[in-house]
């Protein structure tokens, strides 16, 4: 059984449930960091960082019997050092990889050099001690300073970290799991592995919680995350703003008694491109989307299908009321567009982008949109004549709409959701690993539920179901997707283990 009320009240492990918790880059960090060194605290903040690595250790491996440390030449290496004389001192057997040199280091390290020597703790030149899962490592080599380099393969550091990945015992990160960008949630090159590590993953985070732990590989790379503000006030200097801040659980507001259908809106989903086109139905995209608006509290939810009145009846799920796209009211709650909508959704595009008041778009409408210009112009004017939009992009949608690749948008989501959402004037869901929210004027959000159950086809029409299913229920353009992101994610953390996630059986989740 895992203790953690020996955790001391700074030390908090984040809870999912703590949504709006701010995130800082390391422009930002640095800054906070400075200012709090100049008031020269006592303890030192590096000592403060060791304290609470020792802390959130303990708690993790309470039955362990030895402790190694990877520490790297910088001050991530001092904060591993501090961390390796407080295990040593609770009685832990404590050994220690160190890359730095007294001579070389800052003056905290320095100190934090002494205080491991002094503390009794082993300093190992050759290959790390034999650990066991119920052990504990800590990874201290690299922190907010990493930076581009070519490392040979035989480098110590890449030694210390194949270590690390192979290592059976959990590893807590300090900081930062080493390698991994702090403002992006991407690795160094050369510094990532192809396959998971062997063990359970822990992050502490000092002073802030960075943006890179929870978008793109960040989510794998860090583990749990946990944060100790080392006792700063991060909110004592105006220009310690947060360049983003962490979804969490959000609720819909409760429904009145006194309430109808007409209180929780419409939603009229148009896509699904018939059979008879190109030989490709897709027809299923747009009832998912629909379905999972209805199950998701839309007051009533219309389907317009691009199939030329093929399908007359949906059976399996009667709620869903049909129609043409020349009888949608436009101005009447939230359109989704663009789920299954092939090539035939861009006849109805211009009509969609000029008149529909509320407008999610999805899936084909982007790539359509993409390889147009006038519809570009369309889109970016709806914002100046009162229409909203919200668009809900994966990586590759993104990047064609940005003019951009794959790799450039994962490269900075945060950067490619802020730079779709100005270009349009829209809010951006930006999918993938630590989804995106991001709208003009807002501080982004990056969304912390969900796993890779969601991994399967037609998962992203039922996210643009609920997006629009919560912008009908009143809720404003990025509450609305902050909130389907997030009930999206957490649907899939709370699937029953050893059955398979669908993508039907998701929209009909509730
Ligand atoms: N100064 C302090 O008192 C505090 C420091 N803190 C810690 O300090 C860290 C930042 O320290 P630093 O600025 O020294 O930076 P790091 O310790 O993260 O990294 C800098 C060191 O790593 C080397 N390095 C950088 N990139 C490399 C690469 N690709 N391959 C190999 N070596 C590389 C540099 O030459 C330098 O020696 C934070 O992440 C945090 O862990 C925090 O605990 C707050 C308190
Ligand atoms: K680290």
């Amino acid at each position: 059984m895992r203790s953690l009320t020996a955790l001391p009240p700074a030390v908090r492990r984040l809870q999912r449930a703590a949504g709006g918790q701010p995130l800082y880059d390391t422009a930002t960090t640095r800054l906070i960091e400075a200012h709090a060194l100049d008031a020269a605290p006592s303890p030192s903040l590096m000592q403060r960082a060791g304290a609470a690595l020792a802390q959130l250790g303990r708690a993790i491996a309470p039955h362990a019997r030895q402790v190694w440390l990877a520490c790297g030449a910088g001050n991530n290496g001092g904060d591993g050092l501090q961390a390796a004389a407080a295990f040593q001192a609770a009685g832990y057997a404590t050994s220690v990889h160190w890359l730095g040199d007294p001579q070389r280091c800052s003056s905290d390290t320095h100190a934090a050099w002494l205080a491991a020597q002094k503390a009794g703790v082993r300093f190992l030149d050759s290959a790390p001690p034999a650990l066991d899962a119920q052990d504990l490592a800590v990874d201290a080599l690299l922190g907010i300073g990493a930076s581009t380099r070519q490392l040979p393969p035989n480098d110590p550091l890449v030694q210390l970290l194949q270590w690390l990945h192979l290592c059976p015992a959990p590893v807590l990160c300090a900081d930062l799991p080493t390698g991994l960008q702090a403002d992006t949630g991407q690795y160094l090159p050369g510094m990532a592995f192809e396959r998971a590590p062997r063990s359970p993953r822990h992050t502490l985070s000092f002073l802030t919680l960075k943006p890179g732990l929870f978008t793109g590989a960040g989510r794998d790379a860090a583990g749990e995350v946990w944060w100790d503000d080392l006792g700063v006030d991060l909110n004592q200097h105006p220009d310690h703003r947060p360049c983003a801040q962490l979804g969490g659980a959000m609720a819909l507001r409760s429904r009145a008694h006194a309430s109808h259908k007409g209180s929780y809106g419409d939603v009229a989903v148009i896509g699904g491109e018939g059979l008879y086109l190109r030989g490709m139905g897709m027809g299923g995209a747009a009832v998912l989307a629909a379905t999972a608006a209805l199950h998701h509290g839309a007051g009533r939810v219309m389907l317009a299908l691009l199939d030329e009145g093929a399908c007359q009846l949906l059976p399996q799920q009667p709620e869903l009321m049909l129609r043409q796209v020349s009888a949608l009211h436009w101005d009447q709650g939230v359109v989704v567009c663009g789920c299954g909508g092939g090539q035939a959704v861009a006849a109805v595009l211009p009509q969609a982008l000029e008149q529909a008041h509320r407008l999610v778009l999805d899936a084909d409408a982007l790539n359509a949109i993409a390889t147009d210009s006038a519809l570009q112009h369309l889109l970016a004017s709806r914002a100046h004549i009162g229409l909203h939009t919200i668009l809900t992009p994966h990586p590759l949608e993104a990047a064609r709409l940005l003019g951009s690749d794959t790799t450039a948008v994962q490269a900075d989501r945060l950067q490619a959701a802020h730079q779709l959402s100005q270009q349009t004037s829209s809010t951006v869901v930006l999918k993938g690993s630590g989804s995106i929210i991001a709208s003009p004027h807002q501080l982004p959000c990056i969304n912390g539920s969900g796993n890779a159950l969601l991994a399967t086809a037609g998962t992203g029409d039922v996210l643009a179901g609920m997006v629009g299913a919560a912008w009908a229920q009143g809720l404003p353009p990025h509450t609305a997707a902050q909130w389907a992101v997030w009930r999206h994610g957490h649907l899939a953390e709370q699937w029953p283990a050893g059955q398979a996630l669908t993508a039907g059986a998701l929209a009909r989740c509730s």
